[in-house]
């Protein structure tokens, strides 16, 4: 039985036509079964490439100081990559690196033949300007899509690569039978890693898009009534269990992109206690969007390969 969004707001099961209705706990989409799931058809792409090319895909990350959520990906990251047959190098930085410092080794990876992706954790060091930095990697390496050339082409609607954590988010809405087109999708949080990126990214024509945007911020008026309006909830504002259940639509999709640490425990953005009540479909923290974004980062480095042995 599939999930749907009730258009009175209920948690519809079974058939819509006779308007039968089970009270049932929210459908838990599962981005750790997913992305397993989808890893697999990685690593046999991964497996053929390599082959016709005899090129292994690497992908070189930055990571500059500490950042609580930076390490739990880093830790991730390195792993899945070897899984799928991707190579890895990890360049870490201290905390006092300079930007000047930084933007030589990205010059260096950037003219690296061997290097196909190339990725700058964030949050960087107060001292480092991130744009300066984002701005220096080069686009047809840029697996996060954060370049501007990379921004516009996603504007546009002719993405070269897709920003990993959106398109993590897309991939949960396709493989769970959530549909977007028309539906109001409203995204909490506006940054340029997943709110900026997403919103734009639903409003285009395609696949899990089509969508009625609305993007709601700190300075929001009257946050509650906009995001109870949401058949499709994204929460990515970074504050631990900021979603509580009378923001949301009894029915509503609930997607949770945050990682927060709280008391030594990984939590979301969504209190998800208490919001899969209320919820039709809810995505979990851990084991929904974190493992996502990382399969996405595997496929762009795949197609960052692909890219650079079409360009040389
Ligand atoms: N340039 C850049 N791109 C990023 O995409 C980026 C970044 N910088 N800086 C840090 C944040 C954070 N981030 C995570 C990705 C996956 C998990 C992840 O695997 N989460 C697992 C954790 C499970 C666990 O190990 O406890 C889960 O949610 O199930 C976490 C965090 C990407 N980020
Ligand atoms: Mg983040």
């Amino acid at each position: 039985m599939k999930w749907r969004t009730g258009e009175a707001g209920l948690r519809r099961f079974g058939n819509p036509a006779t308007r039968t209705i089970f009270d049932v706990p929210a459908h838990i989409i599962d981005g750790k079964a997913l992305a397993e799931k989808l890893r697999g058809e990685i690593a046999s792409d991964v497996s053929t490439f390599t082959n016709e090319s005899g090129v292994t895909p690497h992908l070189a990350a930055v990571l500059v100081g500490e950042d609580p959520a930076s390490a739990v990906y880093v830790r991730n990251k390195e792993r899945a990559c070897a899984n799928v047959g991707i190579g890895s190098t990890l360049h870490r930085l201290p905390a006092e690196t300079t930007q000047a410092e930084l933007l030589e080794l990205i010059g260096q990876l950037n003219a690296n033949d061997s290097v196909h992706g190339i990725l700058v954790q964030l949050p960087l060091p107060a001292q480092i300007e991130e744009k300066a930095v984002l701005d220096a990697v080069s686009a047809l390496k840029d697996v996060d899509a954060f370049h501007p050339e990379n921004v516009g082409l996603i504007v546009q609607g002719r993405p070269r690569f897709l920003p990993c954590t959106p398109c993590g988010v897309q991939q949960m809405l396709i493989h769970h039978g959530v549909q977007t087109a028309g539906a109001h999708a409203v995204v909490i949080g506006r940054s340029e890693i997943v709110g900026k990126p997403l919103v734009n990214m639903l409003m285009q024509k395609g696949e899990a898009a089509n969508a009625t945007v609305t993007v709601c911020h700190s300075r929001t008026r009257d946050l509650n009534d906009i995001t109870r309006q949401a058949d499709i909830l994204i929460a990515a504002i970074g504050l631990p269990l900021f979603v509580k259940a009378d923001m949301v639509k009894p029915g509503a999709a609930v997607i949770d992109v945050g990682i927060n640490r709280l008391e030594g425990k990984l939590v979301g953005d969504v209190d998800f206690d208490q919001v899969c009540e209320v919820a039709g479909a809810i995505s979990p923290v851990p084991g929904g969007v974190g493992p996502m974004t990382i399969t996405m980062l595997l496929r762009n480095t795949l197609t960052a390969a692909t890219l650079l042995r079409k360009t040389s």
